[in-house]
């Protein structure tokens, strides 16, 4: 636990009168010490934000803040002392080099932070008997840091802003530590939960006409000003109105942009897009006042550009993290990056997040994987050339807000001169990633020199103590330089000389705070001292004095170290600003490295686990020859997973009963025993499309795959405890959405429809859904079920097949030989199942009686085992008036 000086821990709040102040606005200011009358002033300015305020080595918290850092970071608050007649108020500090730890903490629980430093040297306002200057640095909000210790390396910090109108939205997102913009316009507010969820902003500004804005409601804070539709699980902060107006926003994206129109980037007809993007670029403005932030060019995009995931596919098919413990481990992101950057990193984790509808995209990186798979010396060189590279895309931005220090620099420059090894690898390069590369402009590379010229080889982190620039660099530096060298040897040498003239052998030259440099003397020797010594101090034993010489020498090198420190400073940031004049050109060629970093990584893995390269078709076709899962096959010993084919989705959609001996069924019914691996090849079939339509090789053999407009899953059963739902509630809201919204294109992976309620009322659901989306949407499906009953659709409706997961049955075990076959399978061994996981033996005995029994009698039972002849077709009208058939299942 860290305490800050001159503060005592806090005694427990018996008493009122006994315990600190904790509301200053109950105090009479004018009573309080003077610097703590300036922390309610400044306080007072930013009501919203925790207040850190530098005290010396300390940054201090009082009153209220004090007992929330105390509480949330686990320090001990104490007190201290607060004006002669207020008495001790509440305080919490933090040792000033931990700040960084601390306001990150605080940020990723929701908080704002202001950070209120010392402006000038201490000592000198001590001289003059005043109080130290300090003013608010830095403003810190989830969803606007840019240090690099505050951030994930590999994960961009995305700040949103949402306008709604009616079912209408407007998103806008930025992460301004990369300077990507982006805006979009859609309806269905689920559309827009679903994009805020694959975006996971740390922030998301909300419009309101609320009394109290500016306030940040953290995770799970409720209230009134916010849509039903925006998840809790965000920060958001609520912000005045006006700048989210369309004319305000459109000035404002005008002005930033320095254009005439908002034509040229691709919003001037999506007013809510822009209304957003405006609201955003105001609250960048309110709170990096000091630091300009260099946004990229707003980029407008639609959803409806890329595969939609919805949330619930996402967290099922495990993409960026597993569903059991929300690790990276065991998710696809982690088989697949292979990335050495983190540009790259984060551009893999986007392209997970937005698989392509597009088959000229997608081809696109599918060559360029190709051409890296095929010439193993320029994937390994590119890979080793990668890893030098350092984050381009987030050392930018710093230059361009003026926070880029020399080693910020230096790592930028040593980048850029690599850019040009980059693109001469490449230069032989066909496919169009490549390509891409080989057109580094000249300038970086010069720019890149020009830095390394200019600073030296190891900077300090600090740019105002000097040591920054090189000899040779700025004439009037240099000539500075050696001034103070000279004065700076005078006093080195002084010892000796003076030892010379006077005779005295121990003649000493020492250096306190209180007088600077001096010549001590032993008491003994003191009539010995020349003429042109003056007596300065007198201690027990010796004598110091100062030569008029020696105090111009030292004075001459006081100020020229200041005037040295202030030169290289500047210096230094002219030479930074020249970089940041290149921001775009560096940026857009930072997006070549991350874009190349990425297929270079996907090829890699495509070699090492050996991905054959997709084939994208026209129609709805999945045909997959011995298809893998590309998680479970890499935490399984090499050879151990079985591969497995797929075959659906007929050519086009075709009407029910039709040309039944087409083979590709769109539905599959999958059975097999527990723990056989249906929910695996489910899975896998669901990653390989995604993989495909993110332009990625895949674990198959070979693979011919349609694009898919969505894919959905609906995948086990959890109560969802946030929104107070019942497990089978949850099911049934996410398979209503799923026969809501899913068409012939989409992909839909069911796993165990309808078991948490009643074993009829879930087979009577279960039986219906799979005929709804067989005969009315003909979407591609596989729906995994413990209901063999239900494998009687397959002779009832032609676009519908059986598969099982094969098991070999030996006397006293079952062996799970993990093979889909086609054919239905009749057991589940989940009595089986259950003597494995180890239920007492009368148990299991007890459970084999009751399961005879009840296939005796049920009349379902019965029913399906002796065919479906009883299960008549009843007729219903469809919307658009024509009749389909559905099977009456009961028959009576
Ligand atoms: N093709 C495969 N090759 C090798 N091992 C596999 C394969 N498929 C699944 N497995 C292994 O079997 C385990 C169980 O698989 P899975 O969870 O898919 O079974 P399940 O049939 O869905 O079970 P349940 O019906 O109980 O949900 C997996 O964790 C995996 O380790």
């Amino acid at each position: 636990m860290t305490t800050s000086p001159d503060s005592t821990p806090t005694p427990p709040e018996v008493g009122s009168t006994q315990s600190p102040h904790t509301d200053y606005r109950k105090l009479d200011r004018e009573k309080l010490s003077p610097m703590h009358q300036h922390y309610v002033e400044v306080k007072e300015q930013y009501p919203n934000a925790l207040l850190l305020y530098r005290v010396g080595d300390f940054f201090e918290c009082f009153f209220q803040d004090a007992v929330i850092i105390s509480r949330e970071l686990e320090l001990v608050q104490t007190s201290k002392y607060g004006g002669q007649e207020i008495g001790r108020v509440a305080m919490t500090g933090v040792p000033h080099h931990a700040l960084d730890r601390y306001a990150r903490l605080l940020v990723e629980k929701g908080y704002a932070v202001a950070i209120c430093d010392q402006v000038e040297d201490s000592a000198e306002a001590a001289a003059q008997k005043r109080m130290v200057e300090r003013q608010v640095t830095k403003l810190l909000t989830p969803g606007t840091l840019t240090d690099d210790g505050m951030l994930h390396a590999r994960r961009n910090n995305f700040l949103a802003a949402v306008v709604i109108a009616g079912e209408h939205w407007g998103l806008a997102y930025a992460d301004i530590s990369t300077g990507e913009f982006f805006t979009t316009q859609s309806s269905s507010l689920t559309a827009l939960s679903s994009e805020l969820l694959r975006l996971q902003p740390s922030e998301i500004l909300v419009p309101t006409n609320a009394p109290d804005l500016k306030t940040i409601l953290r995770p799970g804070e409720k209230s009134d000003c916010l849509a039903d539709c925006l998840p809790e699980c965000f920060c958001y902060s609520l912000r005045s109105q006006t700048p989210f107006t369309l004319a305000e926003a459109k000035s404002r994206l005008i002005e930033t942009f320095r254009i005439r129109s908002l034509e040229g980037l691709g919003c001037e007809h999506l007013p809510l897009a822009i209304r957003a993007a405006g609201g955003l670029l105001e609250y960048i403005e309110d709170t990096q006042k000091a630091n300009q932030v260099p946004l990229q060019p707003l980029r407008t995009y639609s959803i409806a550009d890329y595969l939609i995931l919805d949330y619930q596919t996402r967290r099922n098919l495990e993409i960026t993290q597993t569903v059991r413990d929300n690790s990276f481990h065991g998710s696809l992101l982690w088989a697949l990056d292979r990335t050495c950057t983190a540009m790259g990193g984060r551009a893999l984790r986007r392209w997970l997040l937005q698989p392509l509808l597009d088959p000229k995209g997608i081809r696109a990186r599918q060559d360029t994987i190709q051409e890296l798979v095929e010439n193993t010396s320029l994937r390994q060189d590119l890979r080793q050339l990668l890893r030098n590279i350092y984050d381009l895309e987030r050392i930018t931005g710093r230059v361009g807000s003026g926070t880029a220090n020399a080693r910020d620099l230096l790592a930028l420059a040593d980048s850029l001169v690599r850019l040009n090894d980059l693109a001469e690898l490449t230069s032989y390069g066909t496919s169009p990633y490549l390509k891409a590369l080989q057109r580094v402009p000249p300038e970086l590379e010069r720019l890149g020199q020009k830095v390394i010229a200019h600073l030296v080889e190891s900077p300090p982190l600090h740019l105002k103590e000097g040591g920054v620039i090189r000899d040779g660099v700025n004439p009037q530096l240099d000539e500075m330089r050696r001034l103070a060298k000279e004065d700076y040897e005078w006093i080195t040498n002084l010892e000796a000389t003076e030892k010379q003239r006077t005779g005295i052998p121990n003649l000493k030259v020492g250096y306190n705070k209180a007088f600077g440099y001096y010549i001590s003397l032993p008491r003994s020797k003191a009539e010995k001292a020349p003429d042109d010594y003056i007596r300065k101090q007198t201690l027990t034993n010796e004598e110091r004095y100062i030569t008029p010489e020696l105090k111009e020498r030292e004075t001459r090198i006081l100020t020229a170290k200041d005037d040295l420190n202030k030169l290289e400073y500047e210096i230094f940031a002219d030479l930074r600003s020249q970089v940041a004049q290149k921001t775009q050109e560096i940026r857009s060629i930072a997006k070549a490295v991350a874009a190349i970093d990425v297929l270079a990584g996907l090829a890699e893995v495509a070699v090492y686990q050996g991905y054959c390269r997709p084939e994208i078709e026209q129609g709805r076709r999945i045909e997959i020859l011995d298809g893998r899962h590309p998680v479970v096959e890499q935490s399984l010993p090499v050879g151990l997973f079985v591969p497995n084919s797929t075959q659906m989705g007929r050519g086009d959609k075709i009407k029910n009963g039709e040309d039944s001996a087409l083979s590709h069924p769109d539905l599959i019914i999958l059975t097999g025993p527990n723990a056989s691996g249906k929910s695996c090849y489910l899975r896998q079939v669901g990653l390989i499309q995604l993989m495909a339509q993110m332009g990625s090789f895949v674990p198959a053999k070979s693979a011919k795959l349609g694009i898919c407009d969505r894919i959905f899953t609906r995948v086990g059963a959890v109560d969802d405890l946030a929104t107070g739902q019942s497990t089978f509630m949850v099911e049934m809201n996410e398979t209503a959405n799923i026969l809501n919204h899913a068409t012939p294109k989409s992909l839909v992976l069911l796993d165990e429809i309808g078991r948490g309620t009643a074993t009829f009322d879930g087979l009577s659901i279960a039986w219906a859904v799979a005929e709804y989306l067989a005969t009315e949407i003909q979407a591609k499906t596989i729906f995994a079920t413990h209901y063999h009953e239900l494998n009687e659709l397959a002779s009832l409706i032609s676009n519908v097949a059986n598969y099982q997961v094969t098991v070999k049955e030996m006397p006293n075990e079952i062996i799970f030989l993990h093979q889909v076959r086609p054919g239905g399978a009749d057991k589940s061994y989940g009595i089986e199942a259950g003597r494995l996981a180890g239920l007492p033996a009368s148990v299991i005995d007890r459970a084999k009686q009751v399961m005879r029994q009840i296939e005796k009698h049920s009349k379902i039972a019965l029913g399906l085992r002796q065919g479906i002849q009883k299960f008549e077709p009843i007729r219903t009208q469809k919307s658009n008036g024509k009749m389909t058939e559905q099977l009456d299942i009961f028959g009576d």
